[in-house]
């Protein structure tokens, strides 16, 4: 592959990349270094999905890749998980993320797979925050922040830390590339500004467009409805994706859409299985599609209505989940240990 097609490959199906210069320069150079980091929290569902999907691009575009279960970091925000649960939850998160590999068509083991506290307590690490702690505004650090941390009133000193962590975390893993979703954008614009005065490089950044909910509006952790779980049935998929949010005619906020177009085209193998829409003969018949855009054109012009497309689309993230429901439902521990107050019960 030449560098213009791995910069196409790793920049598709993505919202932002800074800077695509930057990116060609590094292919020119070599074999770069990409990592993207996930801090244990709530349970995994589709949105995540779509996001490491990615990572199967990244490595045919030869580039290695490191998956940064970032277990402070989930503690340092706000408590999201619990300081007794974070190794219970790291395990659970590092056999979904595998089972999501390996279902996006790449192989796993050629993923490094790495937790915060492996490396984060370790005291050149140590000392390089308590300089940049020395020389960052709390202000400036909040900013960063914003989009990930969560809000309040009177907000702990861990999510002050948080970016500054997530900053030097680039250097130690010797990444070129950060990718993460774009709300992860100001935290890395902080990295870009300030690594250099701390030894390190600034990463090119790659990413991820922030998908809907199926209720419309962004995915939501506490409404169960606007996100497919890794665990749900096809019966639950097909519930979900049946009362989602998906007007005749209209792209936008259109969760539907957005996953047909982010995790089912990328994973179908569509010369051997085109994308299938069923359609009762007195309605035109099915509909065949090799390229998610052919899907939105007939959806805009109205020739795809919804009531047939979503059938088709639960049917397709379905079958896309079906390997990694498998494995989290042939290990039940990892849920329960993980979450033991929604599944530790029996
Ligand atoms: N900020 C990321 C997690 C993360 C933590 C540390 C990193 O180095 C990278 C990413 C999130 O929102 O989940």
């Amino acid at each position: 592959m030449n560098t213009a097609d791995r910069v196409d490959l790793v920049s598709s199906h993505t919202q932002e990349v800074v800077t695509e210069e930057e990116l060609a320069e590094l292919f020119e150079a070599g074999e770069p270094t990409a990592y993207i980091g996930y801090a244990p929290t709530g349970e995994m569902h589709i949105g995540h999905f779509t996001t490491m999907r990615k990572l199967a691009d990244f490595l045919r575009a030869g580039v290695e890749v490191t998956v940064l279960i970032a277990d402070l970091h989930a503690h340092l925000d706000d408590n999201k998980s619990p300081f007794d649960l974070l190794d219970a939850r790291s395990a659970y998160y590092e056999a979904a993320i595998e089972a999501m590999i390996d279902a996006a068509g790449a192989d796993p083991d050629d993923v490094t797979f790495v937790r915060g506290t492996d490396f984060q307590l370790d005291e050149e690490y140590t000392l390089e925050m308590y300089r940049m702690a020395a020389e960052t505004t709390i202000a400036r650090s909040q900013r960063a922040a914003s989009e990930v941390v969560r809000e309040s009133e009177s907000p702990n000193l861990g999510g002050l830390v948080y970016p500054l962590m997530q900053t030097l975390d680039v250097k130690a893993l010797d990444a070129d590339i950060a990718y993460g979703g774009v709300d992860q954008r100001g935290i890395y614009m902080l990295s870009r500004e300030v690594l250099p005065d701390h030894g390190g490089d600034s990463p090119v950044c790659v990413f991820a467009p922030l998908l809907s909910g199926l209720s419309g509006g962004k995915m939501s952790a506490s409404d169960a409805a606007s996100k497919v779980n890794l665990t749900d049935s096809p019966e639950a998929v097909e519930e979900k994706i049946g009362q989602a949010y998906c007007p005749a005619g209209e792209v936008e906020d259109n969760g539907v859409l957005e996953y047909l177009n982010h995790l089912v085209f990328p994973v179908l193998d569509v010369d051997d299985e085109p994308f299938v829409v069923e359609r009762p003969e007195e309605y035109g018949g099915d509909l065949t599609y090799q390229s998610y855009d052919e899907v939105e054109a007939d959806f805009v012009s109205g020739e795809l209505h919804p009531a047939d497309l979503k059938p088709a689309v639960a049917d397709a993230i379905s079958a896309v989940i079906d390997p990694v429901r498998t494995r989290l439902n042939d290990e039940p521990e990892l849920l329960a240990e993980a979450y033991p107050d929604e599944y530790g019960g029996a």
